[in-house]
Order: structure tokens, then sequence, then C-alpha cells
């Protein structure tokens, strides 16, 4: 079902998707879906790994896939590299559609979605178009100037790793992303963790989570 509907998803595709039957995704998959947010150089993909490597999760990063989908000779490379180099925010319709994608491939039905949604457009696009949201929402709370710090001794080639884009993605972090965080605590959703410390202790915060997801999963 869902491989059917993500061939129709490349069809119908559009900025704005209001009606009901454009949803596609039935809510029926059995998925555990944890998005993982916080600014850049919170520490993320590095507690992602952790978490993969515990607990069995698939990790889909949205910046990951941008930044493949640049190298792949796609129609929206050179956009998404001016709007990562900006540090802003790739239309919802691209992420979602490379989102999508991994979702539907392999036998995996736990998500871990690192640095989505970035903006509340984000999110509204992926409840649409999946009918879904998340089953719950880590957040990695960190001083501004750690994530500076981090980011700019990351040494991984990034185009948007310097100090010029990393003061716009900190405005857009709290301009667009900080909302959505919100949204997902009154919701009740939000585990925050305190991101500052080693990368075990800050592990030792987020283990609990999901032990306490398996542990659901078994007794249910
Ligand atoms: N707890 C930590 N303390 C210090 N450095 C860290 C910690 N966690 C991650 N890092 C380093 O900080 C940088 C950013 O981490 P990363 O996981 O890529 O963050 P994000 O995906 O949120 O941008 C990397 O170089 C990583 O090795
Ligand atoms: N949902 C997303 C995620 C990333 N991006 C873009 O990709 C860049 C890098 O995202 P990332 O998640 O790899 O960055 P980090 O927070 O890991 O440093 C962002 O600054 C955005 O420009 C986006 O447009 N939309
Ligand atoms: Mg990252």
């Amino acid at each position: 079902m869902l491989r059917r509907t993500i061939a129709s998803l490349k069809s119908s595709i559009s900025l704005h998707i209001t009606e009901e039957k454009d949803r596609i995704c039935p809510k029926h998959i059995d998925s555990v879906i944890t998005f993982v947010l916080g600014g850049p150089g919170s520490g993320k993909g590095t507690q992602c790994a952790k978490i993969v490597e515990t607990f069995g999760f698939k990790h889909l990063s949205a910046g990951d896939l941008l930044r493949k989908e640049i190298v792949s000779d796609s129609e929206y490379g050179s956009m998404i590299l001016d709007t990562i180099r900006e540090g802003k925010i790739v239309p919802s319709e691209v992420t979602v559609k490379l989102i999508l994608r991994e979702l539907e491939s392999g036998d995996n039905h736990k998500f871990l979605i690192d640095g989505f949604p970035r903006s509340e457009e984000n999110r509204i696009a992926f409840e649409h178009i999946t009918g879904s949201e998340p089953n719950f929402v880590l957040f990695f709370d960190c001083p501004e100037e750690e994530m500076v710090k981090r980011v700019l001794s990351r040494n991984q080639g990034r185009i948007d790793d310097n100090i010029d884009t990393i003061k716009k993605r900190l405005k857009v972090f709290e301009s667009l992303n900080l909302p959505v965080i919100d949204y997902y605590a009154k919701k009740g959703k939000l585990h925050r963790i305190n991101a500052v410390g080693t990368e075990d202790e800050i592990f030792e915060q987020v283990r609990p989570v999901f032990a306490a997801c398996e542990k659901k999963a078994t007794i249910t």
C-alpha cells in the first residue's frame, strides 16, 4: 500500500496540499516515528547513531538526504545547495518526498527522523501527506555558544559549517524550529534532553525514553 501511494505522491505532491484526498500513507502501518530536534551542533546525529546501535531504529537524517540529493544530479540539487548555504529551510514538499522514500524502503518500522520538522510548514506537510504524527519527539537543548563551538570543529567539509551560515541557522532555529518544539511540548510528546555533557552522559538521558517505548510495545 505504501509503495503504491509513494508512486502517487510523485505525481500529486504540491506546495498546497489541502484536500482530504491528497492524504497518502495509510495510518495502519505499525511504525514508530520519532522526530529528533535541536539546533545545529546540538548532537542529534551523534545520539541517533547510539539509538540505532542500542534500539535498532532506522536513522533518517533530513540534512543527509538533502545533501545526497545535491550530488545525485537531481532537478532540485542547485536549489537545495543554495538553500543550505544560506541556512534556510528547503521547501517541505521536497524534504517530505525524500523522507517518504526512505520510510517505505526496507523492513524496519522504527524510524528516527533527524532534523525534521524544522518549521511549522515542515510539520504540517508531513502530517498532511502521511496522515500520521510522531509517537514522540526528542529535543536536544544546547546553549548557542556550545553549538557554535561544536559546529566549527565538526570538520565534515560542510558548506554550512562556517560562522556566517551558523549565525543564520541559529536565527532560523529560533524563529522556525522553536515553535515546532513548543507545539510538541503542548501535546505532551516532547522529551527535552540536556545536550551538555559527554556523549555517554547524554545518552543516559535518551535511553529511558526508548526503553519505555520498547516496554510498552511488549505489553500491548
Ligand atoms: N556531547 C558532546 N560533546 C561534545 N561534542 C559533541 C557532543 N556530541 C556531539 N559532539 C560533536 O559535535 C559536533 C556536532 O554533532 P552532531 O551530532 O553532528 O550534531 P547535529 O546533528 O545536531 O548538528 C560533531 O563534531 C560531534 O562529534
Ligand atoms: N528539515 C530540514 C532539514 C535540513 N534542512 C537544510 O539542511 C541544513 C543542514 O541540516 P542538518 O540537519 O544536516 O544540520 P545539523 O543540525 O545536523 O547541523 C539545514 O540548515 C537546512 O538548510 C532543511 O532545509 N530542512
Ligand atoms: Mg546532524
